[in-house]
């Protein structure tokens, strides 16, 4: 299986959920921040994690765009994915994490497949989301056994 991690961040919190669960979850994924990504075929991509970081006001960052646009290259039909990014809360609801909602939308659109539900994670629950996470993608690889 052919597995890509996606990070953004300004503070270092998704990158550190990315690497937590590539070392711990997806030990053969590659693990890459957004500004890197604009190179990978994603053709070849079984499984995208996806850990955005929500700039401005529940916007996408600069590097998190150029990869939304880079999206439409490409037919994702036979892609899983799995979207996991933290914000912060006191950004208000419609805010909070929307990075997520950007992804998962534009990602549905072109009829990729969701592994689980989109996960949104404050800043300050960062442990119950891991726990989230590592349950959903266990139960995954799983499967596909
Ligand atoms: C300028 C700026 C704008 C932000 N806007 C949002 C926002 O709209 N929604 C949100 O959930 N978090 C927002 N945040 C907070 C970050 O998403 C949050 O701190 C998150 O932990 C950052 O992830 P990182 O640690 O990977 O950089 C903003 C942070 C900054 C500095």
């Amino acid at each position: 299986m052919n597995t890509l991690i996606l990070y953004d961040t300004v503070y270092g919190h998704n990158f550190e959920l990315g690497e937590y669960i590539h070392q711990n979850l997806l030990p053969d994924s590659s693990l890459l921040s957004f500004k890197e990504s604009l190179t990978v075929k994603l053709d070849n991509i079984d499984l995208l994690i996806l850990c955005p970081c929500t700039s401005g006001e529940g916007q996408l960052t600069v590097n998190e765009e150029k990869f939304y646009n880079y999206l439409s290259e490409f037919s994702l039909k036979s892609l899983t994915y799995y979207i996991a990014g933290i914000g912060d809360q006191n950004f208000g609801r419609e805010n909070f994490a929307n990075a997520v909602n950007i992804f998962d939308q534009r990602l549905q659109y072109q009829h990729a497949r969701q592994l689980g539900p989109s996960l949104k994670i404050d800043y300050e629950d960062i442990d119950n989301g891991q726990q989230i996470i590592t349950k959903k993608i266990s139960k995954y690889l799983k499967t596909r056994k």
